[in-house]
């Protein structure tokens, strides 16, 4: 046997995470597409059952009190909550990120207040937050500046009222520094809007050790929830009371069912919320967390990492010289749960290794992505993923 099988062998058995591979649908392919649609929990579908026949069919009009319904996206943003780092009562679930965004950013803004009229975008972000900062821009009457994550720290001033990062770079798999741009952005005055969304669920993010303003994230991703499952928006306590949200709809009002002209906001992490929650997709998501319960974010991380090493060694061992070229920071404080290989052709690569039972994905103009979900992904599945892209190479 070669030695990358031992070794994939040896870190399987010694993986303390491995059990919970049985809590997933899964089959014989090696699913390294996580960080784009996260696998089913097994518990999921058990629970969609009871949601449409019991909860919908039967108790109808009553499951907004008696199955907890209403208020569920608080109650799910507590779930989430430890996973991010964050205490209970910052986070409430509901909408698209994009939307999230669009919040967020607006709202930065207005806590900014006067004198700040700039927006710093990261200029290599995942294109929604790119346009909706191009939009919020527009609307508060400021202007935009785009800037990697490292010309941060060089580019607020005091005019800066906002700055939109995101934590893990979407195609190279690179993690930024969320401690210490988070501080640069304070020390110029400015209120910080993280995009969590290639790692809530990955690694650690420390939002309330790191005095993070706002932030969001999707939950289809490392959380499992399913497709278009609701994203999360988190606004530090203190700032609650200050949260002007530019979509202030009758969910975030303080008497919802008074149905008053006058918009007042309710107190806490509700003040995010719009309108009607989508309760079938927020439910599964709740189904899905379940798969957390007793796993340290600690471990997950470690495994993570380890995962992908492990990938970036089986292909320095299988693949030849030269023929793929990693875009992922070797350093582990640098890295999310993704490796990123520049591959000529990458499109057609992919679509090799998809037929031969590797799924990962390509994003233009050639990288290879992919994306290791520690929860379900194993050793022996990252050794064969690079035996089998080596065999697509050749
Ligand atoms: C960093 C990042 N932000 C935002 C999004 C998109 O969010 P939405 O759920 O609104 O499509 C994605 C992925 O689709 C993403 O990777
Ligand atoms: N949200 C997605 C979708 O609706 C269809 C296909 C892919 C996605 C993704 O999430 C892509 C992902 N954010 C990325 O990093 O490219």
């Amino acid at each position: 046997m070669s030695e990358p099988i031992l070794r994939a062998q040896k870190l399987d058995a010694a993986d303390e995470l491995a059990g919970l591979r049985a809590k997933f649908v899964l089959d014989e392919v090696v699913y390294l597409d996580g960080n784009s649609l996260g696998a089913l929990p097994a518990a999921v579908p058990a629970r969609m059952e009871d949601v449409v026949r019991r909860q919908w069919g039967s108790l109808r009009i009553r499951s907004w009190d008696e199955s907890g319904w209403w208020t569920a996206p608080e109650r799910i943003g507590d779930r989430i909550a430890p996973l991010v780092g964050a205490a209970p009562g910052q986070i409430v679930v509901g909408d698209s990120t994009s939307v999230n965004v669009f919040k967020a950013l607006v709202a930065a803004v207005r806590l900014a207040g006067e004198g700040r009229d700039e927006i710093v975008v990261d200029a290599t972000t995942f294109p929604t937050d790119g346009y909706i900062a191009e939009s919020a821009a527009r609307m508060t009457g400021c202007t935009l500046r785009p800037a990697t994550p490292a010309e941060v720290p060089d580019v607020v001033t005091g005019r800066t009222a906002a700055v939109l990062l995101n934590h893990v770079d979407y195609r190279t798999g690179r993690l930024h520094d969320l401690p210490g741009l988070t501080a640069a952005v304070h020390e110029a005055g400015a209120v910080v809007v993280w995009d969590l969304c290639h790692s809530a669920g990955a690694l650690p993010v420390g939002l309330d050790e790191h005095g993070v303003d706002l932030a969001v994230g999707c939950t289809y991703k490392y959380l499992n929830g399913g497709p278009g499952s609701p994203a999360f928006l988190y606004v530090r306590r203190e700032l609650q009371d200050r949260f002007d949200s530019p979509l202030p709809g009758w969910n975030s009002h303080t008497e919802p069912f008074g149905m008053r002209p006058a918009y007042e906001p309710a107190a806490g992490a509700v003040r995010g919320r719009v309108g009607t929650p989508d309760i079938l997709s927020m439910l599964a998501l709740e189904a899905a967390l379940e798969v957390w319960e007793g796993v340290p974010i600690d471990a997950v991380r470690a495994k993570s990492l380890a995962l992908t090493d492990f990938f970036l060694e089986c292909v320095a061992a299988y693949v030849p010289e030269g023929a793929v070229e990693s875009l992922t920071p070797v350093a582990h404080a640098e890295r999310g749960s993704q490796v990123a290989l520049h591959c000529p052709g990458a499109g057609d690569v992919m679509k090799r290794l998809i037929e031969n039972g590797v799924v990962g994905d390509f994003r233009p103009p050639d990288v290879l992505r992919f994306g290791f979900t520690p929860l379900y992904v194993g050793f022996a599945d990252v050794e064969r993923a690079a035996r089998i892209l080596a065999g697509t190479l050749s």
